[in-house]
């Protein structure tokens, strides 16, 4: 490798390593380890205590590495929060099935440590799906019913996803359905949910007046989708300087923390256009 070229290695833990999920980044990260950004390679190894279930302890996935990546249950998110409060490290939530609501106190103090993602959906297209939708909310939304469609695998626990609930969140605050002037009223946007074969991920958004109908649909045929994103991610976290700036100096790199600070943060700040 070419020294003058090289900057670090990063360890990365996972928490939901043998699900469907985490198999794909453990795959990805077995395949190609090494990313580039501008001329400098990062290197994202994956880190001792990522694999054994039977020995799985998330103390010792955020001890023994600097990034976690966090696609399991909702019913670990308690002891996932209390873990990075003794030990803060960066981390990207992909797990669904929570409302954020329930944990304000605890994300807000993790969340003064170390920066966060929260990403229901971490693939490019749902991205763009919300972006594009919003948007033609903007044109259409107040003559329109909107609704959404989201059909997933048989063995996905919760429902509605993570996704489509982030959808109508993000929709109904663009159309301000609760404020009072507005002629539609609170959650209007109905999510209707299908759980067949394998469905890896599709999320429909209707908007439909008396006479016309729009339709945006993503789908997902492979979980790379998502992995794409789970890795944008990990590297802004991790190098969000590098990521966005065209001209870092050598001393910038060696001496000061390039990582993202410690907040809360979404896919489209991974993301942003
Ligand atoms: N953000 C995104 O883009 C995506 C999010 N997801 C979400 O990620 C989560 C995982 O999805 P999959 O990998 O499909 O699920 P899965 O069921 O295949 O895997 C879940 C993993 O979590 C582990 N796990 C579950 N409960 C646990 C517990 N109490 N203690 C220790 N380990 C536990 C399992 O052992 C397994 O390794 C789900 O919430 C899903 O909705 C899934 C795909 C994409
Ligand atoms: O459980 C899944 O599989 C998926 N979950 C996420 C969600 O709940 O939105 C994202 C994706 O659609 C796949």
């Amino acid at each position: 490798m070419n020294k003058k070229n090289f900057y670090k290695s990063y360890s990365i833990g996972i928490i939901g390593a043998t699900g469907k999920m985490g198999k794909e980044i453990i795959s990805e990260l077995n395949i190609n380890s090494t990313y580039t950004i501008l001329d400098k390679q990062i290197i994202l190894t994956l880190g001792p205590s990522y694999s054994s279930s039977s020995k799985f302890n998330i103390k010792e996935v955020f001890e023994s590495n600097d990034c976690i990546i966090d696609f399991s249950n909702k019913s670990l998110l308690n002891l996932i929060l209390d873990t990075v409060e003794n030990n803060p490290k960066p981390l990207i939530i992909g797990t669904t099935g929570w409302d954020p609501n329930d944990f304000s106190d605890k994300l807000k103090r993790c969340s003064n440590l170390t920066p966060i993602i929260i990403a229901p959906n971490t693939s490019i297209g749902s991205f763009a799906q919300k972006f594009i939708s919003l948007q033609l909310a903007s044109i259409i939304g107040e003559y329109s019913d909107i609704d959404i469609l989201e059909r997933h695998h048989r063995n996905k626990k919760d429902s509605p996803s993570g996704t489509a609930l982030e959808l109508k969140r993000s929709l109904e605050e663009k159309l301000k359905y609760n404020n009072k002037n507005s002629n539609k009223s609170s959650n209007l946007i109905p999510i209707l949910s299908c759980r067949s074969g394998s469905i890896v991920g599709e999320h429909t958004i209707n908007f439909t007046t008396d006479n016309e109908m729009i339709t945006i649909t993503h789908r997902v045929f492979d979980r790379k989708a998502f992995v794409q994103g789970v890795i944008k991610s990990v590297l802004w976290l991790l190098c969000k300087e590098l990521y966005f700036q065209n001209n870092l100096s050598e001393n910038c790199i060696d001496g000061v923390s390039i990582s993202a600070t410690p907040g809360l943060y979404t896919i489209d700040n991974v993301l942003e256009l």
